[in-house]
């Protein structure tokens, strides 16, 4: 049995992840601290239906706590490492940017450190879109340069690339990180704008748009973001290129891999499929655009494909859908 360490999997995309991997046969080892940024009763809650599978370990611990990813690669020795565990959010970073040092910063060096102990088959890097900052050329790939981040998150992310490519060329360690793009689904995250308006709505509040909704997003179904990662844990870097796309290290088996729809959507579309599922019109208060933010992310995403053949599947209609079907019972319960 192929065993991965995932971080993170009380989070959003960790809980997806591991319940697919254990579904295909994987054992998972899933460390999460449990962080009181965003409601403690859903992330216990994905942890407590991953726990029902036998093959499901659950280590509720810090990234930080030194020895800890280490003790959990020399006891577990996992084929694969797949680092998600981070303090997210642009809009917090404003305002709380020494969480994102220690969570980012620190806790994907402890990881780095018990990787180059334990060295696994592949060690795998949540990175985001938001690494692209203030690049207008859309749509974003891997081979622009990407050195204007617009948040301290998204500054902290890019380190974690830039960190993670000393690892892979000092140490040999075969290495991809993933260019998240807004990812969204049932058991989504409270601070995305998906839920907060989903919960305005349903309370009949009015919801807040950011730059009088003149933005867009490559918003990424939940199921195929983790069809691309599954997809990629068996693309290990070598030390060939698979084409000239590919963002191969010419140094370090490293790659970066954008996972995206590859469809930008503007936000008020993304808005109105809300609306339709919910059968309501909101009320909205159109706001201004908000410091960090980034009008546009859209992704080009054929070097996922040529690695995987990846094809997103779900549009923003259904998996919108998908969303407000899991939002009501989840809080009908
Ligand atoms: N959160 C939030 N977003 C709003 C609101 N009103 C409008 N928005 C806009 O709705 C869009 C989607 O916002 P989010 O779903 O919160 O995602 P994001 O800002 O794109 O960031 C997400 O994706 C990144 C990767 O691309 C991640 O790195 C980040 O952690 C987060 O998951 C953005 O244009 C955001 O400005 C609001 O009240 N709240």
């Amino acid at each position: 049995m192929r065993t991965a360490l995932i971080t993170g999997t009380a989070g959003f995309i960790g809980y997806h992840l591991a319940t697919y991997l254990l579904a295909s046969g994987w054992q998972v080892v899933g460390l999460d601290c449990l962080s009181p940024y965003y409601d403690i009763a859903l992330k216990r809650r994905r942890h407590a239906m991953l726990e029902v599978n036998d093959n499901f370990i659950p280590v509720i611990g810090k990234l930080e706590d030194p020895g800890r990813l280490m003790g959990l690669l020399a006891d577990h020795k996992p084929n694969a490492v797949i680092h998600l565990a981070a303090q997210a959010g642009v809009r917090h970073s404003i305002d709380a940017p020494r969480d994102y040092l220690e969570a980012n910063l620190i806790g994907t060096f402890e990881v780095l450190e018990a990787a180059r102990a334990h060295p696994p088959e592949h060690i795998m890097i949540a990175s985001t879109s938001s690494a692209y900052g203030a690049n207008t050329n859309i749509p974003f790939d891997e081979h622009q340069k990407a050195d204007h981040q617009m948040s301290f998150y998204a500054a902290t992310k890019k380190a974690g690339e830039t960190m993670a490519h000393s690892y892979a060329h000092l140490y040999g360690l075969p290495t991809t990180m993933f260019r998240f793009f807004t990812v969204y689904g049932p058991w989504g995250r409270p601070d995305m704008a998906l839920f907060k308006f989903t919960k305005a709505i349903e309370a009949g509040e009015a919801i807040d748009v950011y730059n009088h909704g003149r933005m867009s997003r490559d918003f990424t179904y939940i199921d195929d973001l983790v069809a691309g990662i599954t997809g990629l844990i068996e693309a290990v870097p070598g030390d060939t290129p698979v084409s000239t796309q590919d963002t191969l290290s010419p140094v370090a088996p490293f790659r970066i891999v954008n996972i995206g729809a590859s469809k930008p959507t503007p936000l008020m579309d993304y808005i109105a499929a809300l609306e339709t599922a919910l059968e309501t019109t909101a009320r909205k208060n159109l706001m201004k655009m908000q410091p960090g933010d980034v009008p546009a992310t859209w992704a080009d995403t054929t070097l996922l494909s040529q690695l995987t053949g990846y094809e997103p599947q779900v549009s923003v209609e259904e998996g919108v859908a998908r969303f407000v079907a899991w939002y009501r019972g989840y809080y009908a319960s």
